[in-house]
């Protein structure tokens, strides 16, 4: 990889938008689209989408489990479509919120920010659940590589809270020392002027009272949530306020709902990018 994660994608966003568009196949989505719930479902499905939005959005997040549901055959599919997503300059951020140990995290890793590996992405999302400590291997080798890592801090689902809006022994929330441990990562980029590799996950559908606090993070942040889980523009615009620049919000199913046609995809993903301004 040529040039860090961080930049990498501060490029892409400037050129196509910040949209991400999430591949999520759902066994729904397969209906919808008239393909069996089979691997070779799931490979028209994958495929159809990178087709769909080359050379129109930054970045595509293809959900792990999706893939995982139909064993191997299932991940030699989420192979090509990383393989088909660099070919047509798309970036991967593959979400797959993996956290553990840090000797286990190496493994993870390997598989998702290693050169070589067939499962190689741009980047990840990860779960600081094992202490936020526990990525600091996985971000080192990220940032050796070129790649990156998305932090969980807010996530978009109700039951987040009472974990995440928790206090941190630091004082504050639990969610803005997620944002607090991923801008540490990114100071160095910060002094270079550059946005750094290190994101955060914060929902579009979160309490825009929540106060987080994003002005050290210099880094991006992921925003799932937008559609189908009810998040807006507006939402988003009222949670990230002067941080709205570094927000790369994310839609699956309200996008992969227009298929299984291009052009209806394409559409979704025009208008969509047309309501973020
Ligand atoms: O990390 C994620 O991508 C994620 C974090 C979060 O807080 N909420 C959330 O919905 N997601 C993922 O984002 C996608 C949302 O899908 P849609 O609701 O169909 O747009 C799913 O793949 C979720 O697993």
């Amino acid at each position: 990889m040529t040039g860090s994660y961080g930049e990498r994608l501060r490029t892409a966003v400037a050129r196509y938008g910040p949209l991400c568009v999430g591949i999520d196949p759902h066994p729904g989505v397969l209906d919808r689209w008239d393909l069996p719930r089979d691997a070779y479902g799931l490979e028209r499905c994958a495929r159809t989408m990178i087709e769909a939005v080359a050379g129109r959005v930054a970045i595509v997040k293809p959900q792990s489990a999706f893939f995982e549901a139909y064993g191997s055959a299932g991940i030699a599919v989420l192979e090509l479509l990383i393989s088909d997503a660099r070919e047509a300059g798309v970036l991967v951020l593959l979400d797959v919120k993996r956290g553990d140990i840090g000797s286990t995290m190496d493994a993870y890793t390997a598989a998702y920010l290693t050169d070589g590996s067939s499962l190689a992405v741009d980047a990840m999302t990860a779960s600081p659940f094992l202490g936020p400590g526990s990525l600091d291997g996985a971000i080192a080798q990220a940032e050796r590589s070129g790649r990156g890592v998305y932090v969980l801090a807010a996530t978009s689902n109700p039951e987040g809270v009472t974990v995440q809006q928790a206090a941190s022994p630091e004082g504050g929330t639990i969610s803005q020392a997620m944002i607090d441990f991923a801008a540490g990562h990114n100071a160095d980029a910060a002094v270079r002027g550059e946005w750094g590799s290190v994101g955060v996950v914060v929902g579009a559908t979160i309490d825009p009272g929540t106060g987080l606090d994003f002005a050290a993070l210099n880094g991006s942040i992921l925003a799932p949530g937008l559609g189908t889980q009810g998040g807006t523009a507006d939402d988003l615009r009222k949670i990230f306020g002067d941080a709205y620049p570094l927000v790369i919000p994310s839609n699956s199913r309200g996008i992969l709902n227009a298929g299984p046609g291009v052009a209806g995809i394409r559409a979704a993903v025009e208008e969509t990018q047309q309501s973020l301004g």
